[in-house]
C-alpha cells in the first residue's frame, strides 16, 4: 500500500490503438482489486468508449471539443462524453498540440468546458528536448499551465488533474529519471500554490513518458508524483495491472 501523500491515479491512454476484442480481453484480465483503494481510468479511442460499459473500469476520453453540440464535423462534445459516462478526459496532450496545432488557450477552454460538465480534465503539459537542453523546462511548463489558471478560477479546479509528460520521454523508452520528474512536479505544485495552497496540496499530478512495470514504483514513490498517464504499457492488461500494483 502506498502510504505517501494524495490518492494515486493510474490512467491508461490507448491513443489511436485498440479493437473491440482488445477491450473484451482487457476487461477480462484487469484486476479490479485496484479500484478499491486508488483511482484508475482507461482512455481508449472514442469509438471504443461504449465497449467499456461492460466492465467496471472508469473510462475517459482522449480529447473533447470546446464547442457545444452542432456543426463541428469529427468532434465530440462534453454532453456526449457525459452520455457515455466518461469520468475523465485528457486535454492538451503533446500529440494533439503537435498534430492539431492546439494552443494552451484552447486546452484551457476545453478544460473549462469539462469542469462545467462535471468531467475531470487530465491537463497535459511537458517540454520538447530542445527546451530541456536549453534549461528552460520550468518556464515552458509554467506558460502552458498559466493559460489554464488564467482561464479557470481556482475554486473550480478542485477536480482537475495535471499530467507532466516530457515529450522526449513519450513512446521512446527513455524515461525521465525519478529525480528529474520529481523536480518538475515540485515546481508545478509550487506554481499551483502561488494561486492556492490547499489546491496545491490536493491536486493529483501524474507523470507520463515511458512508464513501465519496472520503473513505475520508483516514479510513483516521489513526493510530488501522484501516479501516471500510461501510453504503450496500458495496451496490455498484464503490464497495466503491474503498474497499478506499483501505486496500490
Ligand atoms: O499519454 C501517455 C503518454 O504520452 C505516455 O506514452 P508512453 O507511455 O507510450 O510513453
Amino acid at each position: 500500500m502506498n502510504i505517501n501523500k494524495r490518492k494515486l491515479l493510474v490512467a491508461g491512454n490507448w491513443k489511436m490503438n485498440g479493437t473491440r476484442s482488445l477491450v473484451k480481453e482487457f476487461i477480462k484480465d484487469f484486476d479490479t482489486k485496484f479500484l478499491s483503494s486508488m483511482d484508475v481510468a482507461l482512455c481508449p479511442p472514442s469509438i471504443l468508449i461504449a465497449e467499456f460499459s461492460e466492465g467496471r473500469i472508469p473510462v475517459g476520453a482522449q480529447d473533447v471539443s470546446a464547442c457545444d453540440n452542432g456543426a463541428h464535423t469529427g468532434d465530440l462534445s462534453v454532453s456526449m462524453l457525459n452520455d457515455f459516462e466518461c469520468k475523465y478526459c485528457i486535454v492538451g496532450h503533446s500529440e494533439r498540440r503537435d498534430d492539431h496545432g492546439e494552443s494552451s488557450e484552447l486546452v484551457a477552454e476545453k478544460a473549462a468546458k469539462l469542469i462545467e460538465a462535471g468531467i475531470t480534465p487530465i491537463i497535459c503539459c511537458g517540454e520538447p528536448l530542445s527546451v530541456r537542453e536549453a534549461g528552460k523546462v520550468n518556464e515552458y511548463v509554467e506558460a502552458q499551465l498559466k493559460a489554464v489558471f488564467d482561464r479557470i478560477p481556482v475554486s473550480q479546479l478542485g477536480d482537475a488533474v495535471i499530467a507532466y509528460e516530457p515529450i522526449w520521454a513519450i513512446g521512446t523508452g527513455v524515461t525521465a529519471s525519478p529525480q528529474e520528474a520529481q523536480d518538475v512536479h515540485a515546481f508545478i505544485r509550487q506554481f499551483i500554490a502561488s494561486y492556492d495552497g490547499k489546491l496545491a496540496d490536493s491536486m493529483q499530478i501524474l507523470y507520463g513518458g515511458s512508464v513501465k512495470p519496472d520503473n513505475a514504483k520508483e516514479l510513483f514513490g516521489q513526493a510530488d508524483i501522484d501516479g501516471g498517464l500510461i501510453g504503450g504499457a496500458s495496451l496490455k492488461a498484464k503490464d497495466f495491472n503491474a503498474i497499478c500494483q506499483a501505486a496500490y
